[in-house]
């Protein structure tokens, strides 16, 4: 089975690296020609070694059995929409987190919705790509519909630093890595604003509570959303500076202007989470202050007041 990883920014880059000690794999970047060193302007200090196959020409990736989408969610229908040609009989393996706001969809369930002769799963939890990249222990939840598909991803994209555990649960997985960026950034504005350990505690338990009402109304299990695609992920999220929705937070906290550059997915996710759960008639208090302070309609103190000023309730 040959394997292609299709996007060239921090995660996508690590994933190659670290498939590349167990076998060939091709990276496709749409600026591959820019780079120097064979090195991801999104991934400094980690040339891809030799062993992997840089490439430009996007038809040479897609041959592969194997496909990993690693570019942000709002860009994977376009990254999809550019490829028209059928991809029968292969495996597309969703690398990113969050919810496509045209259709409310997660990763895998835009794969499987796009290009339906093709098996969809999806690779989430809590890695940061420079650690994948410098060989460190990770671990992350594979999850795929067909689990003798999963089972053969399972063996195929485990390395020595990347140790996959296997799910059925393909909605868990999504909602759990989508849904964690969104308490990152309220994690990350409390901390910017100075409220606190304690007050991230708080966030953190509140927010698995809203991620839990959430997937569990879309058929998710509560093991999914309390293992590696979610709990795990919102532990590491929530509390290093190292996320890029942590730093987004922290710099809204702070009262300054974040990174334009930056690669934010909570942002557009909370957007979307907020209308899945409104048609599904769920409250996410947590989600919604988000929203408003990524978007400049509350300040940070203001939704934190307005967090705060709810009516009491049983836990
Ligand atoms: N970074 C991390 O530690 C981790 C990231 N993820 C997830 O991986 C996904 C990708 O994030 P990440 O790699 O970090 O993001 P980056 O910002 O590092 O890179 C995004 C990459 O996607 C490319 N891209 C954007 N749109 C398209 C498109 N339509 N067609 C082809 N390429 C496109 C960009 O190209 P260009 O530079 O030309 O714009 C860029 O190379 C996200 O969903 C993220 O949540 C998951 C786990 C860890
Ligand atoms: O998903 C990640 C770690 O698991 C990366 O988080 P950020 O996108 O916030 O950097």
């Amino acid at each position: 089975m040959s394997v292609a990883v299709l996007g060239g920014g921090a995660f996508g880059t690590a994933l190659a690296i670290s498939i590349a000690q167990v076998r060939p794999v091709i990276l496709w970047a749409r600026n591959a020609q820019d780079w120097t060193d064979r090195q991801s302007p999104r991934l400094p200090d980690a040339p891809v070694p030799d062993a992997v196959a840089l490439t430009g020409d996007l038809k040479r990736a897609i041959g592969a059995d194997t496909l990993l989408f690693a570019v942000p969610m709002q860009s994977l229908s376009g990254l999809l929409a550019a490829i028209p040609e059928t991809l029968q009989g292969k495996a597309l393996v969703a690398c990113c987190k969050g919810i496509d706001l045209r259709t409310g969809q997660g990763p895998a369930h835009r794969l499987a919705e796009t290009k339906p002769e093709a098996t969809a799963a999806i690779l989430t939890g809590p890695s940061f790509a420079t650690d994948i990249a410098r060989g460190l222990p990770t671990a992350l939840t594979l999850a795929c519909a067909d689990d003798t598909v999963g089972q053969a991803l399972q063996t195929e994209l485990s390395t020595p630093n990347l140790r996959l555990y296997r799910s059925t649960d393909v909605a868990g997985a999504e909602l759990g890595g989508a849904l964690k960026n969104v308490i990152a950034i309220a994690s990350g504005a409390c901390m910017g604003a100075g409220l606190g350990d304690s007050a991230r505690a708080a966030l953190m338990t509140r927010g698995f509570a809203e991620m839990m009402r959430l997937a569990l109304h879309f058929g998710a299990r509560t093991e999914t959303l309390a293992g590696l695609s979610g709990l795990g992920d919102l532990a590491l999220t929530c509390t290093s500076p190292l996320s890029r929705n942590f730093r987004f937070g922290e710099a809204l906290g702070r009262g300054d202007t974040p990174d334009a550059t930056m690669t934010v997915e909570g942002k557009a996710t909370a957007r979307a989470a907020l209308d899945i759960a409104e048609r599904a008639g769920l409250s996410l208090p947590i989600t919604t202050a988000v929203h408003a302070i990524s978007t400049g309609q509350t300040s940070v103190a203001d939704a934190i007041q307005g967090l705060l000023a709810r009516p009491l309730k049983e836990e």
